[in-house]
């Protein structure tokens, strides 16, 4: 690892596991779950390194496959510390630590539970400095470790498979395991090979992992679960396979639009109606690549404008959208008046457009995010734009998970507005039976 090569070659998935043993290892993992004749195969995909594939057609909505996590962990961000990490019930405000004091929020049962003994082991023995500090708190640099720890103690087989999967070699994960690493008196920064074996790992995980909803006691927590099937489908932006989860634990994959024979089964690693530049720059970042996909490659985006700004000329409220596509700093073009403007000024007018309305869902009602959509947003955002699309999602959402009996009918009538515009765009963009189209239609939960 002492060039970017050597590194890059460390990261590339097991060379010595053939597509058959791959196909076996899959196999085994999926256990009881396998088809007897699966409708999906593993191939070399032209997209990239390996895909999934359909040996028959397959029709939209019919189910690909079913797979549960061949390991889960907590996705420790922010507003996710607060659960045990075993069962994932909500913690006590006090004496939430594993009473063992490996230092990781676990309950009083959990704690004694054959479950936890080995990772408990391994932080104790790693020594986590916060357990010499009376401070009673979460740390999330040494939590975010916690599913890389439970890689470790995987079957032969399982870790078998987690070495043949990619892992993409960014700066980033190694600033992971160095934050990590802080935590610990003792952590084994001299021993080569387990930190090499670390490195991979954080990597595999960061380039696979999913993270999947979980409800446990009335409460929902978000897990990061590797699904090894689920995550060789390759990205498109518009994907003809659509996947949800099943408490955290199960992935299921379904066929939004209809698949040929021999097709690739695609699936999306963003969210669907994000604009393109807003994809383009998370998947550069997260998965380390540009997405050449059909959808990224028309900035009209396929008539639905998601991207679209107001012109910034006085007097023009023309649409403005990205020219150039095939790059994350494009020139902007309204399209009533021509005028250009740089990306930077646009990349501006998105943030402010972004951090309005966010702050909006993040504090208030409702009620009051009704006539804010409504009344305020369309002075300074076109209706096209995703992120007013977000803030109606959000509306939705709300409306219908908590207490749906609360709302007057017309609050309801504006709900079931935003959903029609909502199901229109899916319909434009070619989305089929994708898992929003399923969410918001209260399919799926
Ligand atoms: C979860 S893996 C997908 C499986 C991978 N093809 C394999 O062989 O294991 C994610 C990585 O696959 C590659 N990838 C997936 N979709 C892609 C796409 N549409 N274009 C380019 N690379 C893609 C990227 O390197 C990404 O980081």
């Amino acid at each position: 690892m002492d060039t970017t090569a050597a590194m890059v070659a460390h990261m590339a998935p097991d060379k010595d596991t053939s597509a058959e043993q791959l196909a076996a290892l899959i196999d085994s993992h999926l256990g009881d779950l396998r088809e007897e004749e699966p409708n999906w195969t593993i191939k070399s995909s032209k997209v990239a390194g390996r895909g999934v594939f359909a040996t028959r057609d397959i029709a939209a909505g019919e189910l690909i496959f079913r797979e549960r996590a061949l390991v889960t962990g907590p996705t420790a961000r922010k507003g996710q510390l607060s659960s045990c990490v075993c069962c994932h019930q909500m913690l006590p405000q006090s004496g939430f630590l594993c009473r063992h004091r490996c230092t990781l929020p676990v309950c009083a049962d959990c704690s004694d539970a054959e479950i936890h003994r080995a990772e408990c082991e391994h932080f104790r023995r790693w020594q986590p400095k916060d357990a010499d500090e009376e401070l009673e708190q979460v740390n999330p640099l040494s939590l975010r470790i916690l599913t890389a720890v439970r890689v470790f103690h995987l079957s032969k087989e399982q870790r078998h498979l987690v070495d043949a999967m990619q892992a993409n070699a960014q700066r980033g994960y190694r600033q992971e395991i160095i934050k990590a690493a802080q935590c610990f008196r003792n952590f084994p920064t001299t021993d080569r090979e387990f930190m090499d074996q670390l490195f991979r790992i954080v990597g595999v995980l960061n380039t696979n992992a999913f993270e999947a909803p979980c409800r446990s006691g009335g409460h929902e927590v978000l897990l990061r679960g590797l699904f090894p099937l689920t995550a060789i489908m390759n990205h498109e932006c518009t994907p003809n396979a659509s996947h949800y989860f099943d408490n955290g634990t199960l992935a299921v994959v379904r066929a939004a639009r209809d698949i040929p024979k021999g097709g690739e089964i695609t699936t999306t690693y963003t969210k669907i109606l994000w604009g393109n530049l807003t994809r383009g720059i998370f998947l550069k970042m997260t998965k380390n690549f540009n997405c050449d996909c059909v959808r990224c490659n028309d900035n009209t985006e396929n008539g639905t404008y998601l991207s679209a700004l107001f012109c910034r000329e006085q007097g023009c409220r023309g649409l403005v959208i990205p020219v150039q596509t095939r790059t994350l700093q494009p020139d902007w073009k309204c399209l009533s008046c021509d005028n250009v403007f740089p990306h930077s000024k646009m990349a501006r007018y998105q943030d402010f457009a972004l951090n309005t309305i966010n702050n909006r869902i993040n504090t208030s009602s409702v009620r009051d995010m009704i006539h804010f959509i409504n009344e305020l947003c369309p002075r300074f955002c076109p209706p096209s734009n995703y992120v007013l699309i977000e803030a109606k999602l959000n509306v939705i959402w709300r409306m219908t998970r908590f207490d749906p009996e609360q709302y007057t009918p017309e609050e309801v009538a504006h709900k079931d507005r935003y959903r029609e515009e909502i199901l229109a765009i899916l319909h434009k963009l070619g989305a089929g039976e994708c898992t929003l189209k399923k969410l918001i239609t209260e399919e799926i939960q």
